[in-house]
């Protein structure tokens, strides 16, 4: 088996019904003070937006459509939820070339992400329910 591993968690993807009022809440309730402005991802049918963290992020992620793929979750869960995981890679190729190898099912095709890297997604059946997402580190970091 080839040496390939996850690095660090990237971020923790919360999807929610409403983007302003989830910002609201992390500001209010939790007293966090550097949350970006939220943009449209039409190509992964998603407004999104980052709650910086010391350590890590949360990734607030609201459906722009029915034909999101996190509308079938937010009807499932109508007050949101914790969505998926993300870890660095060092190389989306390689992952998506180990992942199949190791026997998980990647869902489409390698694409752009909101921090500008190739990312994919691992299906949840294949790490205990949670959808896991690998993107590529971003150059310069770590
Ligand atoms: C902001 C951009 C980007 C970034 O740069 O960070 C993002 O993070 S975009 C995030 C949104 N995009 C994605 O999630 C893309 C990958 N996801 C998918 O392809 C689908 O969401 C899915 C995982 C295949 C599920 O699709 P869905 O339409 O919901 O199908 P089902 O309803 O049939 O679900 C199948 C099965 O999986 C369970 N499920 C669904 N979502 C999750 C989840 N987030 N976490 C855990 N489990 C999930 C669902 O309950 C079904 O289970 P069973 O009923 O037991 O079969
Ligand atoms: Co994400």
């Amino acid at each position: 088996m080839s040496e390939f591993k996850i690095g660090p968690l990237n971020h923790v993807g919360v999807a929610v019904p409403n983007i302003e009022q989830a910002c609201e809440t992390y500001r209010s309730l939790y007293g966090a003070t550097d949350i970006t402005t939220p943009f449209d991802m039409p190509e992964q049918g998603v407004k999104v937006c980052f709650v910086n963290l010391p350590n890590s992020q949360i990734e607030l992620i609201e459906p722009l459509s029915e034909a999101s793929p996190i509308a079938n979750f937010l009807k499932k869960n109508p007050a949101g939820g914790q969505h998926h995981v993300c870890f660095e890679v060092a190389d989306i190729n390689e992952a998506v070339t180990e992942m199949e190898k190791r026997g998980a099912t990647v869902l489409g095709k390698p694409r752009i992400g909101a921090h500008g890297t190739m990312i994919i997604f691992v299906h949840p059946k294949n790490s205990n329910g949670v959808l896991v997402e690998l993107m590529e580190t971003p150059k310069g970091h770590h």
